[in-house]
């Protein structure tokens, strides 16, 4: 685990020292916008757009999923990268379900980042997309990338929106809450280097937890009968969680098994078509209990617990 500063890469785990041992996540910087009306220079083109990802990551894991739900398949590449993250950062391998870099022919993710930005400083992340014509980085922010996924490619299934106009507003403020609290609140408890931040970040997660338990207990959706870019974002973290974040982030209150409606909800959207493919629970347990020496030592790897995520949803 590392970054580049000035192009150089640098082997730092994240310094927490000055921030009263509280985590805290750097924003991406590449934000350009492919735009099918033609208000950038990023053309929505079949074949022009690659993705790096990793199975493990969940903001990785939200545009593999909009890369499937869209049908997208065939129109952007990926590569997979090891699950291991090491003193070099991410790396392309050939192991077990990895996809090398077939597009830059690199073997550390970094030198995606540097042959984009030669000088660039900040850390190494997934996912990036990448613009095979101008051979440079279009955007490593997820959360935008699933909202271009979603509307701005006329030949992607555009069957469902997930992010629809009238509703909008409601979205944001849902996405808001769970980022803060859920999505990153889990990294902030699990990198936490203080007592009192790793508590302050268990207790915001599980009142979190508890208030979208009777939320899904009125509605089937966070945003009601519509499945939206709110869910797939809450759902990565929720499919990790039993299996990576009670033990090794020590968020260990409950379970997702142990709410009825978070853990119907988990399965109903494991289980539209395409997303069980999308999640790869050995590179996910990998990555996080090999990777991360400071919490994990020793690299041994839990092999439960055992998860049902094919079971009935009763959702309906
Ligand atoms: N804001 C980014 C966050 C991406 C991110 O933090 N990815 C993690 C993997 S889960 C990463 O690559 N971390 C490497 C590092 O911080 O050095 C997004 O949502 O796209």
């Amino acid at each position: 685990m590392g970054l580049l500063i000035k192009g150089e890469w640098h082997d730092k785990w994240y310094d927490t020292a000055k921030t009263g041992g509280r985590f805290v996540r750097e924003d991406a910087i590449f934000r350009h916008k492919i735009t099918g009306d033609g208000s950038s220079d990023f053309q929505p083109e079949p074949g022009r757009y690659h993705l790096y990802v990793s199975y493990a990551c969940p903001w990785a894991h939200r545009t593999l999923i909009f890369r499937k739900l869209k049908k997208l398949e065939d129109a952007i590449t990926i590569s997979v990268v090891d699950p291991f993250m090491g003193s070099e950062g991410w790396m392309f391998s050939d192991g077990e379900d990895c996809i090398p870099d077939t597009v830059n022919n690199a073997q550390r993710l970094h030198q995606i980042y540097t042959t984009a930005k030669a000088d660039y400083t900040g850390r190494v992340t997934v996912p990036i997309l990448w613009d095979k014509q101008k051979k440079t980085i279009v955007n490593n922010e997820s959360s935008e990338i699933i909202l271009m996924m979603n509307s701005e490619f006329p030949f992607a299934d555009n069957s469902v929106d997930y992010y629809p106009e009238d509703i909008r507003e409601e979205i944001e403020e849902v996405n808001t809450f769970v980022y803060k609290n859920i999505n990153n609140g889990v990294y902030k408890a699990g990198f936490a280097t203080s007592q009192q931040a790793y508590e302050e970040a268990y207790d915001n997660l599980f009142k979190t937890l508890d208030e979208l338990e009777e939320r899904l207990g009125k509605n089937r959706y966070l945003l009601g009968d519509r499945m939206t870019v709110a869910d797939w974002r809450l759902f990565t973290t929720l499919v990790r969680f039993d299996a990576v974040y009670v033990g090794h982030f020590k968020c260990n209150l409950r379970r997702i098994a142990d709410y009825p409606n978070l853990s119907g909800y988990t399965r109903e959207l494991y289980q539209v078509p395409g997303v069980a493919e999308t999640t790869n629970m050995t590179h996910i347990k990998r990555h996080y209990y090999e990777s991360h020496k400071t919490i994990n030592p020793t690299g041994v790897v839990p092999k439960g617990p055992q998860l049902d995520l094919d079971k009935p949803h009763n959702r309906g």
